[in-house]
């Protein structure tokens, strides 16, 4: 089939490049023609395991190409996936539909046959439907071009599985629509035929399956860490705490993972976001909760900060301080609404001197915060440091020898905010250990 990918970011140059791989033909489209540029010459302009080798094997072999023209994608294809951003509103908690909204603006006018756009970003309860409206009125071809919604669930980092092998596939379509879910099921047939659940739906349950989604998630992450928060007054272990936990099946251990909580492009955004929709709403109250989730996730990063204070006693001020990780988590260059270079840069507003290092978000993080000091490795980041804060958890950091580290510190101290150093090996090496929700 032929579809086209709108917005070539994260989702959408990931999405384009795994549809190649099913066999389509593909039209990635953006409106910045510098990435369009990268991506037509096979490069991938961000960091995701695999995903620079798929696009430019199926950039050589034509099934993917890439263009910024809204009239040549209409013209291209039947079905369009919008895979646009929904960052947080400046200003705002609330979800900023501006991209969502221009897409429909500029595509419409040029849809003048039968065509399916389908709505992949995340976005607030009730958006498809005063898109779907939009588009009818727009569209030369009226009626006959209907609109879709089919939220994704992929982790940067696993984006390439997570899009081939995904746990489900969720698609809201609207009422009395009969036509496009045969043609979504063509599109999505190989992994349809390896047994990936559809759940077929209307366009409030497809929209609210991933708000909700994102919000379990982050609040399992901020239950634990609450519970790390307890275990350091308790005089308890959280990591053998959620280990424990983890036995039940009923609670599973996957996102148990105590730290310095969660940041990126979505989760943040969407939880704010979905607590302000159930203000507009008027179920505030039903998702108050979730304004605690934030808060618990937030105060860890102070708990880091209340650690470096106890580890450097005389102040922060002119000290030396190694940041080990600037990515939001490993295996990705995404710093947005990273924790670690968070803080990062409250150590350096604290008069401190810090130094950064982390495998691949060098240029995203200089570029971000270019008042911090970068490294080319953890060993010369770590040179002269009175204090290491781990705060992403590469395998980089972890292969370390503690001895090796020890001999390039003023000080072998280290507060490892991802609960993944190994704690005794650390200490045997002479390092004063610190990490949270444990002793
Ligand atoms: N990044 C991720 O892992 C996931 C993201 N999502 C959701 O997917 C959506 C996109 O997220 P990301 O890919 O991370 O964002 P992003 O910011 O990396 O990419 C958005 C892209 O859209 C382009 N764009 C903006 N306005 C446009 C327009 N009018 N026409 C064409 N292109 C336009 C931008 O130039 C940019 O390349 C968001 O709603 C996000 O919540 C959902 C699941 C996973
Ligand atoms: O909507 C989205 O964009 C995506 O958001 C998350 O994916 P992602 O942000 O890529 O990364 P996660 O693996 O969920 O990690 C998010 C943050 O939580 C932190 N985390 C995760 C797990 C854990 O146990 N503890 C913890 O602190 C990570 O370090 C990271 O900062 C969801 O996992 C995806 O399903 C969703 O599609």
């Amino acid at each position: 089939m032929r579809l086209t990918v709108i917005g070539t970011g994260y989702l959408g140059a990931t999405h384009a490049a795994c549809m190649a791989e099913l066999g389509h033909d593909v039209l990635g489209v953006d409106v910045d023609p510098d990435k369009i540029t990268a991506l037509q010459s096979g490069s991938v302009p961000f960091y995701e395991p695999g995903l620079a080798e798929l696009l430019a094997k199926h950039v050589a072999s034509g099934r993917l190409r890439f263009t910024t023209s809204y009239r040549e994608a209409a013209e291209f294809a039947e079905v369009h996936f919008s895979c646009v951003g929904t960052p947080q509103q400046p200003g705002g908690q609330g979800a900023d539909l501006r991209y969502v909204d221009a897409v429909i603006e500029s595509l419409a006018p040029h849809l003048d046959r039968p065509a399916l756009v389908v709505g992949k970003s995340t976005v607030p309860v009730g958006t498809a439907g005063r898109l779907a409206g939009r588009l009818a009125e727009l569209a030369p071809a009226g009626a006959q071009v209907r609109l879709a919604w089919n939220p994704e669930f992929l982790r940067e980092g696993f984006a390439i599985e997570d899009t081939l092998r995904p746990d489900r596939l969720v698609i809201g379509f609207d009422g009395g629509d009969t036509a496009s879910e045969p043609l979504l099921r063509e599109v999505y047939r190989p992994l349809l035929d390896a047994g990936v659940p559809l759940v077929v739906t209307d366009f409030p349950t497809a929209e609210l399956v991933k708000t909700s989604a994102n919000a379990f998630l982050a609040t399992k992450i901020s239950f634990i860490n609450a519970m790390a928060e307890v275990c350091e007054v308790a005089g308890a272990d959280v990591t053998q705490l959620s280990a424990a936990l983890s036995y039940d099946d009923r609670i599973g251990g996957r996102f148990l993972h105590a730290g310095v909580g969660f940041g990126g492009g979505c989760l943040p955004k969407d939880i704010r976001a979905f607590r302000a929709r159930a203000e507009e709403l008027g179920v505030g109250r039903a998702l108050a909760f979730l304004e605690e989730v934030d808060a618990i996730n937030l105060r860890r990063r102070d708990r880091v900060m209340e650690l470096a204070a106890e580890l450097l006693p005389d102040g922060l001020s002119g000290r030396r301080i190694a940041v080990w990780g600037a990515a939001f988590k490993p295996d990705s260059d995404d710093i947005r609404d990273s924790p670690a270079l968070a803080l990062a840069g409250r150590l350096h507003r604290a008069g401190a001197s810090v130094s950064v290092y982390d495998p691949k978000a060098m240029d995203n993080a200089r570029k971000m915060r270019p008042e911090l000091d970068y490294a080319t490795g953890p060993l010369e980041s770590a040179q002269g440091a009175e204090l290491i804060v781990h705060l992403t958890e590469w395998r980089d950091f972890r292969d370390l020898d503690p001895r090796a580290v020890a001999e390039v510190v003023a000080r072998p101290q280290i507060i490892d905010g991802r609960n993944v150093l190994d704690r005794d090996g650390w200490r045997a090496a002479g390092w004063t250990f610190r990490s949270l929700g444990r002793q």
